[in-house]
């Protein structure tokens, strides 16, 4: 029933009747689940939330932490879920041949939407391995001639994860440091640079604040001192154009489910001409040329494949779309709530990536109470050591505004009603949360809250 029915609303022209659609099977689901009437999130009154043991499923605005599967690219998946299941590797039976084709044509479509070659496309399990496969592939197979590795000091956690491996192993790193708005300084870059670098590692789009780097220029001063450019994609990838020729950029790392495709599958860009080598990570068959050995899940590169696909023939569409959200919500909560600051240079900035710090307001308290709107404070908050973000940090920011962040993340099926849902739920939430605090309070008689001396007991 569902292929059948996406198949007849796969046209772009049926965008909103596709989402409606996926929206209404999510409801259905949770109706067959619970045996209880379908509840939606705007049943429930503005300023209160949902119980913590409803069936309700709450707005979606966590569109960093992983997208939904377009409806399309599971239509695209499922013969290869269940008819052909080939081993894309098997050389001697149609059932193989079949599932390499399909194979091939993903490799084509990833290829496509960055502007390479589909020989340079290598399929991994996510942009984690992707990022660990370029950083320590990389730094590991020039060791004999190079030593030192540049990076950023907002990363993802697997690219700076990587760096510290390295570093244990003999290695050096450049952590550059971002202004205020959370962009690198290309001087700094250019600084950096040694004799003995083998790789720059620049994220494209960072998926805490939205922050675009410029790649064209980085990849410039690096091929101008013959130095790899590797990209983190991963927020990237799908949602702003991106060309490895002109960008200069030698390796990319890819996520499927980033990009409304299924989990568990990414992809690598290595430049071939010229060509960079890299020491595996995973070893055994030899299959993706070496440099990534094990069964491809096929199923999965198929659907990795038609998103990136959708993607790229839609990526101007979703960017209007997602835009018009993100002036929305962001124009809604800054008009209605005082004392809101957006984290991450505008000029330079995904859309769909909105960082909101809201003083005199703890991020973990708001988002407790906007129960009923999936949302990530984009900080450390969930990890035991209670520190605020560092890429937060990194940006310059004070602890108090660190610890108010939230991130809203809108995608291709977040909806006008939905944005209006938050921000009246934000503006009751943090005009209730201010009214308990003593340090609202104290602002509002002038008292200026930075001369305040602490008692030390
Ligand atoms: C910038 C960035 N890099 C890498 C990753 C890891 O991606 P994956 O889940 O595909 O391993 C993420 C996802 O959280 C990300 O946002
Ligand atoms: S408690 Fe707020 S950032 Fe951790």
């Amino acid at each position: 029933m569902f292929s059948r029915s996406l198949r007849v609303l796969g046209a772009r022209a049926n965008r909103r009747a596709l989402s409606a659609c996926y929206l209404r099977t999510r409801c259905l689901s949770t109706t067959l689940n619970s045996q209880a009437e379908p509840v939606t999130n705007h049943n429930v009154p503005v300023g209160e939330s949902i119980p913590a043991q409803s069936s309700v499923m709450p707005i979606y605005l966590d569109a960093q932490a992983t997208t939904p599967l377009d409806p399309r690219v599971l239509d695209a998946m499922m013969p290869y879920m269940t008819e052909n299941y080939g081993n894309p590797h098997s050389r001697t039976h149609k059932y193989g041949w079949e599932t390499e084709k399909a194979v091939d044509i993903a490799r084509e479509q990833i290829a496509n939407l960055i502007g390479a070659h589909p020989k340079e496309i290598i399929f991994t399990s996510g942009a984690t391995e992707s990022n660990n496969t370029s950083i320590k592939g990389v730094a590991r197979f020039y060791k004999g001639k190079k030593n030192h590795i540049i990076t950023s000091q907002t990363e993802h956690k697997c690219i700076l994860d990587s760096c510290r491996v390295l570093q244990e192993e003999g290695f050096e790193v450049t952590y550059l440091p971002v202004n205020k708005g959370g962009i690198i300084d290309l001087n700094e870059l250019k600084a950096a640079i040694r004799p003995t670098t083998a790789l720059v590692s620049i994220m494209a789009v960072n998926n805490e604040i939205g922050v675009i780097q410029d790649l064209k220029e980085i990849g410039k001063i690096c091929h101008e001192n013959r130095v790899f450019f590797h990209t983190d994609g991963a927020q990237a990838a799908g949602k702003i154009p991106l060309n490895v020729n002109d960008m200069n950029i030698d390796l990319m790392s890819i996520s499927g489910h980033k990009l409304y495709g299924p989990k568990g599958v990414g992809a690598l860009y290595v430049r071939r001409r010229p060509r960079v080598r890299l020491e595996p990570i995973i070893t055994g068959g030899g299959q993706e040329r070496g440099i990534r050995s094990g069964t491809v899940p096929s199923s999965l590169v198929v659907g990795m494949g038609a998103a990136a696909a959708l993607s790229a023939r839609e990526l101007d569409y979703d960017y209007q779309h997602i835009s018009k959200l993100s002036r929305r919500l962001v124009d809604g909560i800054q008009s209605r709530v005082s004392h809101v600051v957006r984290n991450g240079d505008p000029n330079h900035i995904y859309p769909g990536c909105v960082n909101l710090s809201f003083s005199f307001v703890e991020g973990e308290s708001l988002l407790m109470a906007l129960k009923n709107v999936a949302l990530s404070s984009g900080s450390a908050c969930t990890s035991a050591s209670l520190e605020p973000s560092y890429v937060l940090r990194a940006l310059g920011a004070e602890d108090d505004m660190a610890h108010s962040s939230i991130r809203f993340g809108l995608g291709r099926f977040t909806t006008e009603s939905e944005v209006d849902y938050v921000v009246d739920n934000v503006q009751a939430h943090v005009n209730r949360l201010r009214d308990m605090s003593p340090l609202w309070e104290m602002h509002q008689e002038g008292i200026d809250i930075k001369s305040i001396q602490w008692s030390q007991h």
